[in-house]
């Protein structure tokens, strides 16, 4: 009976969108066995409002695995115990999604290999950014290619912390990728672009306070800022507290800040600035996560 602890994620990382992830170390647990029926219970964060029925993505994964190792699909029992909050932009669909690949590929034997599960849970979630750090850990950029994807999975700089503070709202990923532009100007790309590859360079070589300086965006946060009540002004407020940079996490609402070690002051002048917008939230402090989804 496999139990897989599978971390929250970050995605984006500012400028990365659909392409950059982190790993955090928050976690979803997920019990899995075969059973005489569908059986589906949930704890913690999302249990009055997380499917459990046939619909639930944890077990449209797990059945994603069996078709995928040709193997006939059997009824499960899935115990979820939750502590990513639900549609904040921490990744928790990709947890349930992976939390079921992986379960189930332990269920059989192992029969995928983690280059698989990555391709089945990008097909799956529709964006690579949240599944690929969630099955690796650390920090994985990626790209896709048809239904195939190319994965790097790096080190997280040594000293980062973040600070995430989290709106009690809920933002679901298909609205706020509906305020997307279908095309964006290629000043707009290039800015990007140049940010992404330094950031990558920064990370590489430990330098946070490069990290810090490239992890500006154009082509979704301005987007997505009337979605966020006060999320320019919690921006500053963190900067203002000492924070190496800043991002919408995901497709939002949580916020979360990048700094060098803790920094006591940057979690409550978020959340104050939120508060001003009348936006309550909560605050935690996040280290990276160096690894990805656990049979524990
Ligand atoms: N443990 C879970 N089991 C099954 N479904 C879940 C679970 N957790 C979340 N979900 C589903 O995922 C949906 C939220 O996914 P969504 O992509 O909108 O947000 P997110 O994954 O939390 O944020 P982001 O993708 O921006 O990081 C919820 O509405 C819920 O139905
Ligand atoms: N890259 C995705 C992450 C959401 O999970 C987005 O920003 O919409």
């Amino acid at each position: 009976m496999p139990l897989v602890r599978v971390p929250a994620t970050t995605a984006n990382l500012g400028p990365g969108f659909d392409t950059l992830g982190m790993a955090l170390d928050l976690y979803d647990e997920l019990l899995i066995e075969a059973a005489p029926a569908l059986e589906i219970t949930v704890t913690g964060e999302g249990e009055a409002t997380i499917p459990r029925g046939p619909e639930n993505i944890a077990y449209r994964a797990a059945l994603a695995v069996f078709a995928r190792a040709g193997r006939p699909a059997v009824n499960l029992k899935i115990a979820m115990y939750n502590s990513i909050p639900v549609a904040r932009g921490l990744g928790s669909s990709a947890a349930a999604l992976v939390g079921g690949l992986v379960g189930a590929n332990a269920l059989l034997g192992e029969p995928l290999s983690r280059d698989e599960l990555v391709n089945l849970a990008t097909n799956l979630e529709g964006h690579p950014d949240n599944v690929a750090p969630a099955i690796l850990g650390g920090l994985v950029v990626a790209a896709r290619d048809g239904d195939k994807v190319y994965c790097r999975r790096l080190e997280p700089p040594a000293g980062l912390m973040t600070v995430v503070a989290i709106p009690q709202f809920t933002l679901s990923t298909r609205v706020s990728r509906g305020v997307l532009p279908a095309r964006v100007a290629l000043s707009d790309a290039v800015f990007n672009l140049s940010r992404v590859g330094l950031l990558l360079a920064a990370v590489q070589a430990g330098d946070l306070e490069l990290m810090g300086k490239m992890m500006e965006d154009k082509l979704h946060q301005p987007y997505r800022l009337p979605l966020v009540p006060g999320m320019g002004e919690v921006f500053a407020a963190a900067r203002e507290a000492g924070a190496l940079a800043v991002a919408l996490s995901g497709s939002g609402p949580s916020v979360i800040a990048f700094c060098r070690g803790r920094k006591p002051e940057v979690g409550p002048a978020m959340a104050a600035a939120f508060a001003r917008h009348g936006v309550a939230c909560t605050v935690k402090e996040l280290a990276p996560c160096p690894q990805g989804a656990l049979i524990v």
